[in-house]
């Protein structure tokens, strides 16, 4: 039986094929998108009642009252204690590694001055309170609350609210530790489209943010962009995907494992890899039928693959950045000798993991960048989640009254041009004539 699709570049119908592979957005279907919306309009005008109504519903959970939807500081760090050291320290060596990474990337305010003795400048601010959902339906993932929380926190967010569908059991102390860990101000066991309609909106119990990032299934994903107006979103991170652009020398054990790495997150995952070499690319299909059985969550891989997997034969490694660059993927791996003579190469990808060694796993844990990424080929047009997400720029403008005198005149032109007089006027009071 074929566990995952093989195509060839040359192939006629190469471009029909590749169109199917990538036709995905469960987000965009009519069905999410309307119960998305009823959600939405369900918590806007019913709030709490509709909230624990749609927490039992959708999560399975028996929640007497609303007020047991909110864990205590005190217990997000009991949960922490109770971890196994190793697990504590592991949590505590990932979360400084994404800290070094983010402060770099903190943008500060600035100002200079006009030969007319004008000032202008930027003044960069943080949000006063933002909504961080970490996804839990299907796994719960203590890392996205480090991803989430920690830019945030280096951006200066005055108050963080996370929201997660937690499922019990030991990983459900994972994520309050790491909620802890990360400074984590209030959360709230919450999912899906009314979680984030309840930060959107606000009701009686939970908070309205400013803001809400962070990954989940189609009804986040949904409800994230009919939100988008009343808050601010980071971007529309869905169902994860991997493009593994190989030379053939990596062992093909490795790049089987890659490409499953993101298959188990979702049957909707994509897993992709191109390369030259035929031979090597049976030798990773038969990687693929040894090792999977093997693995606790074979049966969404093997769904995944059969979605949305292909191994696909290029000409050359020039072809495959041209097809890499139209995926536009979430995470690409150069697993060739020389990535970097291949990087200049590439233009649309949320990130790069460069060398036989970097396998994007270490990137979704610990290795310091973000991985919350753009999916569904948005990498064409943004970026990781990163501490400029939680800062905004206020422009500054100090007139002198030499520039007044000289700009006034300016404006007054193309002011008249506009047939805006009273612009017109105000600028032309502050020249001298
Ligand atoms: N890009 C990233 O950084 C990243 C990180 C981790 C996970 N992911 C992705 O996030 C997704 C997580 O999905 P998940 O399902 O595990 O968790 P999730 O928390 O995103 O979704 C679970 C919620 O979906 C809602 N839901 C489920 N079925 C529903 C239905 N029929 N109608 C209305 N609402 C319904 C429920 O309210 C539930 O709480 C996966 O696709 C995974 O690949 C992405
Ligand atoms: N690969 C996911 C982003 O697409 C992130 C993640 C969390 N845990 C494991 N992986
Ligand atoms: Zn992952």
């Amino acid at each position: 039986m074929t566990l995952i699709r093989r195509l060839s570049a040359r192939q006629a119908d190469f471009a029909d094929q590749l169109a199917q592979l990538l036709a995905f957005d469960a987000a965009l279907s009519p069905a999410v998108e309307q119960g998305a919306r009823d959600i939405i309009t369900a918590i806007r005008s019913r709030g709490d009642e509709a909230l624990l109504e749609y927490t039992r519903r959708f999560d399975q959970r028996e929640v007497a009252h609303v007020g047991e939807l909110e864990w205590p500081a005190a217990e997000l760090e009991a949960a922490y204690q109770r971890l196994p050291q190793a697990e504590q320290e592991a949590l505590r060596i990932a979360a400084e590694r994404i800290r070094r990474f983010h402060e770099r990337q903190k943008q500060d305010s600035w100002q200079y001055t006009d030969d007319d003795g004008t000032l202008l400048g930027q003044q960069v601010t943080a949000l006063d309170r933002v909504g961080i959902y970490v996804p839990g339906g299907k796994a719960a993932y203590p890392s996205s609350v480090l991803m989430n929380a920690i830019p945030a926190q280096v951006a200066g967010v005055s108050e963080i609210i996370m929201v997660s569908p937690l499922r019990g059991g030991a990983e459900q102390d994972r994520v309050l530790a790491a909620a802890w860990l990360a400074g984590v101000h209030r959360f709230f066991s919450i999912g899906g489209a009314q979680a984030v309609a309840a930060l959107a909106y606000g009701t009686a119990t939970i908070p309205a943010v400013d803001k809400i990032t962070g990954p989940g299934n189609a009804w986040v994903a949904a409800a994230k962009r009919q939100v988008f107006g009343q808050v601010g979103i980071d971007m529309i991170a869905g169902p994860s995907e991997i493009l593994v652009i190989a030379d053939g020398q990596t062992p093909a054990d490795w790049v089987a494992m890659d490409l499953f790495s993101q298959a188990e997150h979702d049957e909707v995952a994509q897993s992709i890899l191109l390369c030259p070499d035929a031979a090597y690319l049976n030798a990773v299909e038969a990687s693929i039928a040894r090792l999977l059985p093997s693995l606790p969550r074979a049966d969404i891989i093997r769904q995944s693959l059969a979605n949305r997997g292909a191994l696909i034969e290029v000409a050359d490694l020039a072809e495959a950045c041209l097809i890499a660059n139209q995926i536009a993927p979430e995470h690409l791996e150069l697993s060739v000798a020389d990535p970097q003579a291949l990087l200049p190469q590439i233009r649309h990808a949320g990130a790069i993991f460069m060398g036989a060694h970097t396998t994007e796993s270490l990137g979704d844990y610990c290795a310091g960048p973000n991985h919350v990424l753009p999916t569904s080929r948005s990498a064409r047009f943004s970026s990781p989640l990163g501490v400029y997400d939680f800062q905004k720029r206020s422009s500054l403008i100090q007139v002198s009254p030499k520039g007044a005198d000289q700009l006034g005149q300016v404006a007054d032109l193309l002011a008249q041009g506009e047939g805006l007089m009273a612009h017109a006027l105000a600028a032309r009071y502050r020249t001298r004539r």
